[in-house]
């Protein structure tokens, strides 16, 4: 494989020199790291990851292949791959093409042969760093660090239905700021019926589609880019149950008066130790955010924290002291990382279904 030289532009002064996996481009964003094992198909089409250049600190990438009829996302994901070695000669059943392929057909920049252990140092002591991945050492260019309307380009444009499609079937609504298909399958195996809803749908348009219950997603960028959308995302939790999931439950605290702020260098990865706070039991943990509910202010909020993060004592979950309105920080659908909270889903649909009130007789 004859390889054109790509280099890593940061802002914090250094550049790393690496070789494009197929065509050659050109693009910048925040660069950041994911510490999973596994996994890789998901990240590249997690929208969560938008506009982000992801290095994966797992030093082999793409042995498994990818299985096309699988993915979170058919059109957004991460802005561009940062990897060590890539596997050209995937080896398992399910895989349907390879890596190369597979970028080459997406047109997504992927650059190998970094070090991404230094690469990953580097973002652990500045913190937040920008980059550019281009073909041209000497291209300094000032780089954009404000990254804002994400979520509207990636959510979806009108309402889309998946599931039971029964008169009486339970009907979950999801708030997609660029939600993972995985959360998606994971209502649908409580055979509900799902519908996808635009980042700004109002109440009465979920009323007028009958939904029973709510779930605001995952999806990219700094959740104060949707300060517009708060006051709706607070009417539309105090009418129905409601759960948030990562920028969801960003959104969630930040529509009661709660704040959020920036982490030192994110949490991204499959092993992320959380306690539940009732019981004191830890799970592992999928994750992928940058952005943290602040703890200061949270005791005036009607919140309280249902987990914590164990590595870093932060906000991982929280629960309305006198609505039905929850949230996590983490990832229960997984994909990648652990399922071993994906009841939580199922915790979910059931407390629609026994609490909510179908007001659609
Ligand atoms: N996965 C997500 O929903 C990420 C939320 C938000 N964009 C953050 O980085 O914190």
């Amino acid at each position: 494989m004859t390889a054109q030289t790509a280099y890593i532009v940061l802002n914090t002064g250094d550049v790393l020199t690496g070789k494009y996996l197929g065509k050659p481009q050109t693009v910048e964003g925040e660069v950041v790291f994911n510490t999973s094992m596994m996994g890789y198909q998901e990240v590249m089409t997690d929208p969560s990851y938008q506009g982000q250049l992801v290095t994966l600190t797992y030093p082999l990438i793409g042995n498994y292949g990818i299985n096309e009829s699988i993915g979170e996302s058919v059109a957004y994901g991460a802005s561009a791959l940062i990897i060590q070695t890539p596997c050209l000669h995937p080896d398992h059943p399910t895989s349907t093409t390879s890596l190369l392929d597979y970028v080459t057909k997406k047109q997504m920049p992927v650059i190998y042969d970094i070090d991404t252990r230094h690469l990953t140092k580097l973002i652990r002591k500045h913190g937040n760093v920008f980059g550019k991945i281009t073909p041209t050492a000497d291209d300094h260019v000032q780089l954009t660090q404000v990254q804002t309307g994400l979520v509207p380009s990636v959510s979806v444009r009108k309402p889309i239905s998946f599931g039971e499609q029964t008169e009486d079937a339970l009907h979950i609504g999801v708030i997609d700021y660029g939600q993972k298909q995985s959360i998606i399958n994971a209502l649908l195996k409580n055979d509900v019926k799902v519908t996808v809803f635009p980042y700004d749908t109002t109440k009465q348009t979920l009323e007028h589609h009958e939904v029973d219950g709510v779930l605001f997603s995952n999806g990219p960028g700094d959740p104060m880019d949707l300060v517009d959308q708060l006051p709706s995302v607070k009417e539309i939790s105090a009418t129905f149950p409601s759960f948030g999931i990562c920028l969801g439950h960003q959104l969630l605290a930040l529509s009661y008066g709660c704040k959020t702020e920036k982490l030192p260098y994110g949490h991204r990865g499959g092993n992320h130790p959380v306690k539940a706070v009732k019981t004191n039991q830890v799970t592992m943990t999928s994750q992928n955010h940058g952005f943290v509910v602040a703890e200061d202010g949270i005791c005036d909020s009607p919140f309280e924290v249902s987990y914590l993060n164990v590595n870093d004592g932060s906000i991982e979950g929280l629960k309305h002291k006198d609505l039905l309105v929850q949230s996590v920080q983490f990832h229960p659908e997984a994909n990648p990382g652990p399922w071993d909270s994906t009841y939580i889903i199922d915790e979910f649909v059931q407390l629609v279904k026994e609490k909510g009130v179908r007001v659609y007789a």
